[in-house]
């Protein structure tokens, strides 16, 4: 690590997944200095306990609620979202490395469909072949079982591994049953764009046996070792600081010379120059947070005395995947599942986790050495591909109508998603599936399978709503001194988003469940999610709404809070992600992202953040 200064080029805000792409990116010119400020530790200043459940693939949710996790939750979500009025939990990487560290690694490649979304909404040079070039530039598939892909030419830092048993007979029968719905049942997530079955990867060096994410990946030795970069955790930034327009014109711009911090160890506030270029990837929430605390934000929320740039899209346009889980029990003679190894992890039984550790020690092979997740489906909305189903959507574009004034994003974005519901080749639902029991807390926590000394073994389906409509906000609220986060994701809050959803879900029921192969695994009149509505129930739309309204709850794939729009639309960041009403401060992370990916986003957070760091390096040089 170089030796600190107070002095810097370009200061980075945030050492997470797009923090880390872009100051490795940029320090590779040697003549400029650069500097990360993360408020989290490096895995080296971990106790142990929490290192290894960084590292070690399936560990990650015993990272939820420590000192890694920024540990967020949403406000009720009531009037607006239907949900009940639950409030949900909401993690967030907190270290170097951010949500890459804690994330559940499935790595899952953008759609052309949407990438080009953004280009259309103004955002000229972020078109999908561009795009995909950045993309390609941020992994290496460094294992592939033939039948799924090929090994892939490029050679980018982030490893990325298929499992051992993506054709075991679980993912063949998923495979299977999705092929009879007239769909490819096994496409490669990494290079497929179309709709049907898909087997999807992680973020693993199999050669290791570990997590692969920004801090291992981005940061070699070799780049750790620069002189000209410098790495500073345990900083909180406490806000940008911003030199007005000269004489306070308007349409002037103002400028960012450099960032107030708080001394970890002094407790004393002290700034940091930057003689550049300010970079703000603090995530989807700290993003926001911190240009807020900095003067950038609506005036009205921030008071004329507080702002320096007026800019009402910040902290707006929050875009999130609002999932459900559906479980089913499996017959006695079914292929085994992964539920006697998930309780006797959650019972700690050494005597049955001491084979699958000591196979994962050896030989880096095993239920330790992956996710778990190997198989998944991006599926069109069900029955379009009957005259019925096709008038039942026109009937729906009818009747339902987002909140107003939905603005000219508004209008823009139910263009686009109503273009997506209209194609059969595009899809609306992105289904998971899992070999074990999986379900959800009312606060979106893990909730256990049941203990009730049965060995029961189930199937899951989880379903995302692909493309929400539903947008909500994170503002900072409350008095200058105690002010906290308000997150309000307002899901549902599109009613367009609640009847697509509940379609997919009577889908998994009323379709998924009956087809073969599937059907013939499935117990008559098993066991089910704990609090399901009886078998069948699905057939009224209305218990699936209902069932939507009750059990929903968050994925954590938030993107938009800072969206790259153009201004009039509510953006907060031009095509080259410069802060509208500055001259030098930037955002690059999940929140300019301004339509959210199908699916899991890290790989388009990845693959923003190196198109991002071209954008950069050739306006700095
Ligand atoms: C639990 C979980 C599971 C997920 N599972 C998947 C998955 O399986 N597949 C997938 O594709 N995606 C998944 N995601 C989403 C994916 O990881 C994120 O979209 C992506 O990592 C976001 O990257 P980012 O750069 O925007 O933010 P982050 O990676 O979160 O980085 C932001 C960084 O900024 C730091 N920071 C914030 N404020 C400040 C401040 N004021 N001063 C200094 N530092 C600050 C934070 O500590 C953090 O390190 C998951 C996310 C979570 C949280």
């Amino acid at each position: 690590m170089a030796a600190e200064t107070s002095a810097f080029d370009v200061v980075i805000v945030g050492g997470g997944t797009a923090g880390l792409v872009v100051a490795s990116r940029l320090s590779e010119d040697p003549s400029l200095q650069v500097l990360v400020l993360e408020a989290g530790l490096d895995l080296p200043q971990m106790p142990e306990q929490l290192m290894q459940a960084v590292l070690t693939p399936p560990a990650y949710s015993q990272l939820y609620k420590t000192p890694v996790d920024w540990n967020h939750s949403t406000v009720a979500q009531a009037e607006k979202a239907n949900l009940g009025g639950r409030e949900m939990s909401f993690p967030q990487g907190k270290m170097l490395g951010g949500s890459s560290g804690m994330n559940g690694l499935n790595f899952t490649a953008s759609a052309k469909t949407v990438v080009d979304g953004w280009a259309e909404l103004g955002n000229p040079g972020w078109e999908w072949p561009a795009f995909s070039q950045s993309l390609a530039k941020t992994y290496t598939v460094a294992k592939a079982p033939s039948l799924v892909t090929k090994p892939s030419d490029n050679q980018g830092p982030v490893q990325v591994a298929f499992a051992d048993d993506y054709m075991g007979s679980w993912p063949k029968v998923w495979a299977d049953t999705i092929e009879s719905f007239g769909f490819p049942g096994t496409q490669d997530t990494l290079t497929a764009q179309a709709a049907g079955g898909l087997m999807i990867p992680d973020t693993v060096d199999p050669a290791l046996g570990i997590r692969s994410f920004a801090a291992n990946a981005y940061l070699t030795p070799d780049v750790r070792g620069r002189a000209n970069l410098t790495l500073r955790t345990g900083v909180e930034v406490k806000k940008v600081i911003l030199k007005k327009p000269e004489g306070g014109q308007p349409g002037g711009a103002a400028v960012a010379t450099g960032v107030e911090i708080t001394d970890p160890t002094t407790g004393a506030t002290t700034t940091v120059i930057a003689h550049r270029e300010v970079i703000v990837a603090a995530g989807a929430f700290g993003s926001p947070k911190l240009l807020e605390l900095s003067g950038i934000g609506d005036a009205r929320r921030l008071g004329v005395d507080n702002v320096v740039v007026d800019a009402p899209g910040v902290g707006e346009n929050l875009q999130n995947h609002p999932l459900v889980t559906l479980s089913f029990e499996v017959t006695n003679t079914a292929p085994p599942t992964k539920d006697a190894f998930l309780r006797a992890a959650l019972r700690q039984d050494g005597e049955v986790l001491g084979g699958p550790m000591k196979e994962y020690m050896e030989h880096r092979t095993g239920p330790f050495a992956s996710s778990g997740v190997t198989s998944a489906a991006q599926l069109p909305l069900p029955g379009l591909d009957t005259p019925e189903g096709r008038q039942e959507l026109e009937r729906l574009f009818r009747t339902t109508t987002g909140p107003s004034p939905g603005g000219a994003f508004g209008v823009a974005h139910e263009r686009f998603v109503r273009t997506i519901l209209s194609s059969r080749s595009e899809a609306s639902g992105y289904y998971i599936f899992g070999p074990a029991y999986a379900a959800f807390n009312p606060d979106g926590t893990n909730a256990l399978p049941p203990m009730d000394g049965s060995e029961d073994s189930y199937i899951t389906v989880v379903l995302m709503l692909a493309h929400p409509l539903s947008r909500g906000s994170v503002h900072l609220v409350g008095a200058a001194a105690e002010q906290t986060l308000a997150i309000d994701p307002g899901y549902f809050s599109h009613p367009l988003d609640l009847e697509v959803m509940a379609r997919h879900l009577q889908f998994i029921e009323q379709g998924l469940a009956v087809a073969e192969p599937l059907a013939k695994w499935l117990k008559p009149n098993g066991k089910r999610t704990v609090g399901v509505p009886e078998a069948g129930a699905f057939k009224d739309i209305e218990v699936a709404k209902k069932y939507l309204r009750d059990k929903a709850v968050a994925a954590q794939h938030v993107t938009g809070s800072c969206s790259m729009l153009p201004r009039e639309m509510g953006g907060v960041v031009d095509p080259l992600l410069r802060v509208y009403g500055t001259r030098n401060l930037r955002v690059c992370d999940a929140s300019v992202i301004p339509l959210m990916p199908r699916a899991n986003p890290q790989a388009t957070v990845y693959g923003m953040a190196e198109h991002a760091s071209k954008i950069i390096k050739d306006s700095l040089f």
